[in-house]
């Protein structure tokens, strides 16, 4: 029976795979076989076939046999393990970490958008499968339609991304955040005579004289919002809008003079798991809306076109709605003011589920139908 072995998987994105692969019933007609970094011994998670003890993540030998291993632990992991690993093993490795995805022997998985990809790198013996950034993934689960058309010419996003991308513990402080801005007072919003400006002031004050838990994220996020993701790049760019570019052109497998160029600004905002994004899509030719609607709404079970109206957008677009979906809304469509190639549209989309968990998920099946 073939071994499947998972690393990461109590960590939030792992959790969230745990769920969707139970859901899916993904746990048959293999060993799935279970690691840890740090507890090695430990009774393991019972997913249909016994509770089995915690096999050591660092222990290459153990990881040589599987025929797949699965990690969501991390970037700083693949890169301790992996080179060693490699070099004696030739398994599939599948990850949800950004370590190896612009390798050139590694293909980044969004089945919905580039299975063709998939299926020649597994053609062609590519044995590196990697899940993309959350924001591409999200923006190209919702506007796959134009890509697949090749209506796109240039892209510029403006991204409203959820603490969730950060990690656990800046979800918790963004909530602890939150608590102590209404703590600090809760008395004047008792009083409904209390001046606003007041409030304003004595949260102002408490944003600013360094009070505020703000230990993991560094400054407030809470009542306010953070304009940089990710380490910079010499141009300027914050590593998260570079990987808009590279990893968007990657995905779709186009190199060279084809490459679509993508830019933008990338800001973290005070949503819990949802990455939201504003688009401005030059398009190649000016196609009426009701098309481009239809392209977009045709391309994907998950992706769903909301009507630009003030009702149902405020209701259907927003993480609130979205998060803990695999629903990936796509509203505000219209033509711009500047011209008819110029296209508007907003989308949101669960950044732990189709943005990390989800192309994984579906990637170790199709390994597993390849490899029998
Ligand atoms: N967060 C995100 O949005 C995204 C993350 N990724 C990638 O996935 C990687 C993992 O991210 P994420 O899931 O957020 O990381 P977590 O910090 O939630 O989990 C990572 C590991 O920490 C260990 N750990 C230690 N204490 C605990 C605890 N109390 N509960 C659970 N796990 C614990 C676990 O390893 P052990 O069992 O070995 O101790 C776990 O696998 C990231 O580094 C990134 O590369 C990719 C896309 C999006
Ligand atoms: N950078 C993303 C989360 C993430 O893990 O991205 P990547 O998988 O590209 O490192 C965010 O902060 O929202």
């Amino acid at each position: 029976m073939r071994k499947v072995g998972f690393i990461g998987w109590r960590g939030m994105v792992g959790s969230v795979l745990m769920d969707r692969m139970r859901a899916e019933n993904d746990f048959q007609g293999y060993e799935p076989v279970f690691f840890t970094t740090s507890q090695v011994g430990q009774d393991g998670p019972d997913v249909g076939c016994g509770v089995k003890p915690l096999e050591d993540a660092m222990n290459i030998d153990k990881l040589a046999e599987m025929d797949i291993i699965l990690s969501c632990q991390g970037g700083s992991y693949t890169k301790t393990v992996y080179e060693e690993l490699r070099a004696r093993w030739d398994g599939y490795w599948i990850d949800a970490a950004s370590a190896l995805r612009m390798s050139d022997d590694a293909i980044i998985v969004l089945d919905p958008v580039n299975r063709s990809v998939i299926d020649r790198g597994l053609a062609s013996g590519i044995k590196n499968y990697i899940g993309g950034n959350c924001t591409v993934s999200l923006m190209m689960m919702g506007i796959g339609g134009l890509f697949e058309h090749d209506l796109v010419e240039w892209i510029s996003s403006m991204t409203y991304q959820a603490a969730s991308g950060a990690g656990a513990k800046n979800m918790r402080e963004l909530i602890s955040q939150m608590g102590e801005i209404e703590g600090e007072v809760s008395d004047l919003l008792a009083d409904p005579a209390s001046a606003i400006l007041d409030i304003d002031q004595k949260i102002t004050a408490k944003l600013n004289d360094g009070t505020l838990t703000t230990d993991v994220w560094g400054v407030p996020l809470a009542a306010s919002l953070i304009p940089w993701i990710d380490s910079p790049m010499e141009n300027g760019q914050t590593r998260e809008e570079w990987k808009g570019i590279a990893e968007t052109n990657k995905i779709l497998g186009r190199t060279g003079n084809d490459i679509i160029p993508i830019d933008g600004q990338c800001v973290r905002v005070g949503a819990m798991r949802c990455h939201s994004q504003g688009l401005t899509i030059k398009l190649k030719k000016d196609v009426p809306l009701a098309e481009i609607e239809h392209i977009i709404a045709s391309h994907n079970e998950w992706v769903k076109v909301v009507p630009n109206d003030r009702a149902i957008t405020s209701r259907e677009l927003t993480p609130v709605k979205t998060s803990g979906t695999l629903t990936v809304p796509v509203g505000r469509l219209r033509k711009m003011n500047i011209g008819p190639e110029y296209l508007t549209c907003f989308t949101v989309g669960d950044q732990l589920l189709w943005g990390a968990a989800e192309p994984v998920r579906r990637v170790l099946n199709i390994i597993r139908d390849h490899i029998g």
